[in-house]
Formats: structure tokens, sequence, C-alpha cells
């Protein structure tokens, strides 16, 4: 038996830490934070207010990848929090994991921007979320393992995602 990965991602401030601890906690799958998984260079450039490059995430990607494998290999279902911002990041999640499941948290500017003035305490500074709109690439259409979730309440995005999990039989 192996073990499955459903990746949370979306902006900083979307949401991916919250709701997917609670979906964790609720299936009985093992939640990750990928912020955990960043060396310190790129804990401390977002700190500083540098978005990262690319060459910042990759290393970071297949970091999570691995982990990921590690964990499914001992039959754990696991629930990764992790921006995963443009589909060539989600490439080198693809080529790294092998049942893995996506949920974008969508959200507009503003809501989240109001998310992240509600947070305390967070080494990502609030002036970054534009950099990570600009970032975004939203799944397109033929990134079938892609399930959009707009963002609501956690009680409802919560719901839409046990729905679609139930369905694709995890
Ligand atoms: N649907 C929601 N309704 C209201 N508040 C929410 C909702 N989703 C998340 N929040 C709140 O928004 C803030 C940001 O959420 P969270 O830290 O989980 O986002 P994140 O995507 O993990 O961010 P980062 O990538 O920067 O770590 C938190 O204070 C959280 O409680
Ligand atoms: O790809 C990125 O730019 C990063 O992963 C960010 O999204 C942060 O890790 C996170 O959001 C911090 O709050």
């Amino acid at each position: 038996m192996q073990g499955k990965t459903i990746i949370i991602m979306g902006v900083s401030g979307s949401g991916k830490s919250t709701i997917g601890q609670a979906l964790a906690d609720v299936r009985g799958y093992r939640f990750m934070d990928g912020d955990d998984l960043h060396p310190p260079a790129n804990i401390k450039k977002m700190h500083a207010g540098i978005p990262l490059a690319d060459e910042d995430r990759w290393g970071w990607l297949h970091n999570i990848a691995s982990r990921a494998s590690e964990l499914n290999a001992h039959n754990i279902t696991a629930v990764i929090a992790c921006s995963a911002l443009k589909e060539s990041y989600r490439n080198v999640l693809r080529q790294g994991i092998n049942d893995l499941l996506f949920f974008y948290l969508k959200g507009s500017f503003e809501q989240i921007h109001k998310f992240l003035e509600s947070r305390s305490m967070h080494f990502m500074p609030i002036d970054l979320l534009k950099s990570q709109f600009d970032s975004l690439q939203e799944p397109a259409a033929d990134e079938r393992d892609c399930i959009t979730i707009p963002v609501t309440s956690p009680e409802q995005e919560l719901k839409e995602m046990q729905r679609s999990l139930d369905l694709s039989g995890f």
C-alpha cells in the first residue's frame, strides 16, 4: 500500500496552512507545511521583503517532493501546504510524487489582503502579496489533477475538499 499526497496551493495568506491542517485532522492524514522546508536563505529573503525567484524555489520543491514520497512509501497520506505558484513548479512536484492531487485556494487580492492584515507574527510581509499574484499561474484547464476551491469560509472550503476526495477515492 502506498500513501497519497494532497497539495494545498495558492498565494501567501490564501489559507493553505489553516485549511490544510484542518483537512488533515478531519481525514486522519499527516500535515506538512512546505514553509518549514524552505532553506533559511529563502526565509531571510522573504522576511527582507524580496520575492523568491525560480532559482530559490527549485531545490525547495524537490525537497517537498522527496519528503512526500518518503511518507507515501510508508503508507502515509500527506496534506502539504505549498504555494506551487507556477505550472513548472507543479510539474516538479508531479515528477517527484506518484499519486498527487492539488487543491487551489482561489481568492482575490483584496480578500487575501484582508486575511493577511488579521494574521499576526509571520515572516512573510504583506507587501509581498502583489508579487505572489504576479507569479501566480492559475491551474490551466488541462491540469486535470488540480481542483479549484474558491476562498469562502473554512467550513465551506473543507466541505468541498472532502467531497472531491471522496469522489477521487482518497
Ligand atoms: N476562508 C477563510 N476565512 C477567513 N479567514 C481565513 C480563511 N482562510 C484563512 N484565513 C485566515 O487567513 C490567514 C492566512 O491563512 P494561512 O496562514 O493559513 O495562509 P497560508 O496560505 O498558509 O499563508 P502562507 O503561505 O503565507 O503561510 C490566517 O489568519 C487564517 O486564519
Ligand atoms: O513560493 C513562494 O513565494 C513561497 O512559498 C511563499 O508562498 C511562502 O512560502 C509563503 O507563502 C510564506 O508565507
